[in-house]
């Protein structure tokens, strides 16, 4: 049977999930967006099959929405579903990155004909919007389910069911650990990248070429504080509880290595180091939205003119498609190392292949 789907916010997350959505073959989709061109672009795109500017309207229409707005909107939209005068089931879930204030409003709602099944794709982008949507951002992604109390297995088994096509592995987990584990691994994370980008400015003042020397290891660790800042503005105060005691304990922390610098004691600053590195080394890579974000490969290039572009041509060739591409060292004369992002394992095991057939070094880091 034809299901309908409402999706509100046709950005990033929700432009990527309803690529997904509209690869199924019994699905109609309505769109809703704050945005006229994003509407436009969906529609002419055929990732939508109705635009709307009725959410109540709309949410009597269908089956299941989808609301993947920035948080505050999101619980704003909740708070409307209860007045709505439904006359079918409606099943509802989000996309927020942060749970608490979500699952409260949705906690709350008391529609008989209303369930909620908290969302969260476990991959994004410092990108937004429509043009910024993929259909393949969540392929091998965590994607976290929290239940609300007006929801069921059942639920929960249609939202996969419907959101198979984006090939993410679903886990569910209550809010507080949702809240917990993501303000450890995104939000604090991005909190820190900023205060590093900020550091990096005030120094510009006296050194004016700080700017050139930033490599990769400042723009790998950075590259989260050019996101949305209205979007993480809404992220820091919806987990800000738990923001501020992480603070306090890296404050702390921080004060702890700064007495291993300031007392000259080597060996716990090397244990701190290694102990780090242990912990990293040991993430699962294969798991996107964890590192890395893509299938990637790193071959080793001279620094001759038109190294890159044969690369490129042999990866051509064998019809690769190539997701990124970044130089992550080349100095002169020097060897230097191209990091090339693959939407999928095996066009990552192919590229290997078929570039060390022509003697280029190629590694996959795990
Ligand atoms: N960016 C990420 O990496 C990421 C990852 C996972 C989850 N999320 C969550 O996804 C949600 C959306 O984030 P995004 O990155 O897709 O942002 P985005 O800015 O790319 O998209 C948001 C969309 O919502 C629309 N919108 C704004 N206000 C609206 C309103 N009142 N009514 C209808 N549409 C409205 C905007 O026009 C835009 O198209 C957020 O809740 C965020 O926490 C983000
Ligand atoms: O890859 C990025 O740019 C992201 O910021 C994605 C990221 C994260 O990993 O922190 C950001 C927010 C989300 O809620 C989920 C994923």
């Amino acid at each position: 049977m034809k299901q309908t789907v409402l999706i509100v916010g046709l950005g990033l997350i929700g432009g990527s999930i309803a690529m997904n959505i509209a690869k199924k073959e019994e699905v109609f989709i309505i769109g809703i967006d704050g945005d006229e061109d994003t509407l436009n672009m969906a529609l002419k795109q055929g990732v939508i099959d109705q635009a709307s500017f009725n959410f109540s309207e709309s949410a009597k229409e269908a089956d299941i929405c989808i609301l993947a707005t920035p948080i505050s909107i999101t619980i704003n939209y909740l708070q409307q579903l209860q007045s709505i005068d439904l006359d079918k089931p409606l099943l509802v879930t989000d996309v927020s990155s942060v749970k608490n204030q979500v699952l409260e409003a949705a906690n709350r709602l008391e529609h008989p004909l209303l369930s909620f099944v908290g969302g969260h794709p476990m991959a994004g982008s410092h990108k937004q919007g429509y043009t910024a949507a993929k259909p393949h951002l969540f392929e091998n992604a965590i994607y976290v389910l929290t239940p609300s109390v007006h929801a069921n297995q059942n639920e929960a088994e249609r939202l996969k069911d419907l959101l198979s096509e984006t090939n993410a592995r679903f886990l569910t987990f209550t809010t507080e650990e949702h809240d917990e584990m993501t303000a450890v691994i995104s939000h604090f994370p991005h909190l820190i990248a900023s205060s590093l980008v900020h550091q990096a400015k005030e120094w510009q003042a006296r050194h004016p070429y700080i700017k050139h020397l930033a490599a990769g290891g400042f723009k790998d660790i950075t590259r989260i504080a050019s996101s949305n800042p209205k979007l993480w503005q809404d992220i820091f105060f919806q987990n800000k509880r738990l923001l501020i005691s992480m603070l306090e304990e890296w404050i702390g922390e921080m004060e702890q290595v700064k007495e291993f610098l300031t007392n000259g004691e080597k060996e716990r600053t090397y244990q701190y180091l290694s102990d780090a590195k242990q912990y990293r080394d040991g993430l699962p890579s294969k798991e996107k939205g964890a590192i890395p974000a893509f299938y990637d490969i790193y071959v080793d290039i001279h620094d001759q003119p038109g190294a890159i572009h044969d690369v490129i041509g042999i990866l051509a060739e064998v019809e690769i498609s190539i997701k990124n591409i970044q130089i992550l060292e080349i100095r002169e004369g020097i060897t230097g190392v191209l990091r090339i992002s693959f939407a999928s394992s095996e066009e990552q095991n192919i590229s290997k292949e078929v570039l060390a057939d022509h003697h280029y070094e190629v590694m996959i880091q795990q």
